[in-house]
Parts: C-alpha cells; structure tokens; sequence
C-alpha cells in the first residue's frame, strides 16, 4: 500500500532518492533482496532509520529476507511520482534555465520539460536540447494546447513574483522554484523552492568551522 505523502516527513521523502541509487545499485550487480541494515551502510545511516522512513511509505521487509529490490523500487518509483512522467513547461532560458533545459536526467525522475520561454528576442525561436524558446505571450495559450500543469521559473528574482502569477493565471498548478523569492500565491498551488542558498549556508559554515579548528590545532601545535 502506498501511504499519502502529507502522511510522510519531508526529511524522509528527501532520503528516498539515495535509497533509489543504492537500489539500482544493487539491482545492476545481480543482487535480488536487499536489507535495510545494506541500504543504511551504503549510505551512511542507521538501520532503524531506514526501516522507519520506507515503512513511512508503505512497505515493510520480510524478516530474515529483507526487501525484494525490484518490487521496492516500484514502490519508491511510484510514491515520487517518477513513474509518471509530466510535461513542464520552463520560464527564464537564461544560465540555470538552459542547463536545467538541457539535463536528460529529470525524465527518468518523472519530469520531461518540452518547452521553454523568454522575453529575449534573441533567445525566441532558438532551441535547447531539441526544445523551443517561445516568447511568455504564448505561454497561456500552449499550456492550455498541452495540457501543461508543471512550471519551472528560472527567471531574475526580480521578475519572480510578477511571472509567477502569469504562470497561476495562466492555469498552471505547481511551481518549481530556481529564485529565491518566497512567492505570494494562492495556496492551492504546489510550490516547491529549491533552496541552493540555505545548502550553501550549510556547507560553508560547516568548513568554517572546520577550518577555524585546524588553526586551533595548528596554534595549539605551536605552544
Ligand atoms: N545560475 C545559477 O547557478 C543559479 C543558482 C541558483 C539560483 N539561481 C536563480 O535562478 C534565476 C535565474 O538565474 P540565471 O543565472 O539563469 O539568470 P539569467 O539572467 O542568466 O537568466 C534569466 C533569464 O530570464 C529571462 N527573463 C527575464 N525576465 C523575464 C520575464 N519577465 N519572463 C520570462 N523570462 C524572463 C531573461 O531573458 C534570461 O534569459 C535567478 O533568480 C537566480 O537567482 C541561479
């Protein structure tokens, strides 16, 4: 059974794509059941941890023979929402936009971005990995053609909110969010933020630290 996904911690539902790797992982090198005490080591974790977080899911071992491998990526496939691969729609072909554009690896991931628009004259018309740059006045008109709900902003910060409601009024129903701006829009749409900054505070307070310790040692080391 595949549990609903507000039931489920979002730090879990984060972990879920290493534990995919680590499945395929093991698939490609000929293994049939897996454990979750392999899948903790693999990646660093506590066996509980793992248990926990795919039992969150919905699935739940065999004692003594863990989890067949095949049958739990189906299930982890199918809880992401990656066995369904939806068209989206990009907005900003700038520098992220034209990489994210151009990265394959979102269609095994349940994303398959076909288009993408621009303000720039320069850039309309142009494609990206085989995907055309339309100017924003047609982006309304083919969502509705394609049936698009999906869109990625890539645009400057201070053109996010203003595209993100062109988006909304335009009909779309998530938002995949490349700027830092918390956007201001009706709750009933899905937005998620992708949040490159508040990583990056991460690791660079964490060699901070690291660093301020090796010149403690080092001083230390001079007494
Ligand atoms: N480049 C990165 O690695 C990176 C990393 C993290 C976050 N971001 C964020 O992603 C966004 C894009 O960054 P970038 O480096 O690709 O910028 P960029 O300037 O290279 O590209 C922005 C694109 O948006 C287009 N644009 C401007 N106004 C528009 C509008 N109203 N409608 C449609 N398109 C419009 C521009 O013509 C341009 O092609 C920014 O908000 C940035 O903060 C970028």
């Amino acid at each position: 059974m595949i549990m609903k996904v507000s039931s489920v911690s979002l730090p879990t539902i984060k972990r879920l794509p290493s534990y995919l790797h680590i499945l395929r992982q093991a698939l490609e090198e000929g293994h049939e059941n897996i454990s979750s005490a392999y899948i903790a080591r693999a990646l660093h974790l506590e066996a509980i941890q793992v248990r926990k977080d795919l039992s969150a899911t919905g699935i739940s071992g065999q004692s003594g023979v863990g989890f067949n491998i095949a049958g739990l990526i189906k299930h982890l496939e199918d809880f992401l929402g990656w066995n369904n691969s939806r068209d989206a729609f990009l907005v900003g072909c700038g520098n992220l936009g034209v990489a994210l554009m151009g990265y394959e690896g979102f269609r095994e991931r349940g994303l398959n971005i076909v288009a993408g628009f621009d303000v720039d004259k320069n850039k309309i018309g142009k494609e990206i990995s085989g995907k055309k740059i339309f100017s924003l006045e047609k982006f309304p008109d083919l969502l509705e053609r394609l049936h698009i709900k999906i869109g990625v902003l890539t645009v400057p910060q201070n053109r996010a909110q203003q595209v993100a409601g062109y988006m909304v009024e335009s009909g779309i129903e998530a938002i995949w969010n490349f700027t830092s701006v918390r956007l201001d829009i009706p709750e009933h749409i899905i937005v998620e933020r992708v949040e490159l900054e508040c990583s990056l505070a991460v690791l660079s307070s964490r060699l901070r630290e690291k660093n301020e310790e090796s010149a403690e040692e080092f001083s230390g080391a001079n007494v």
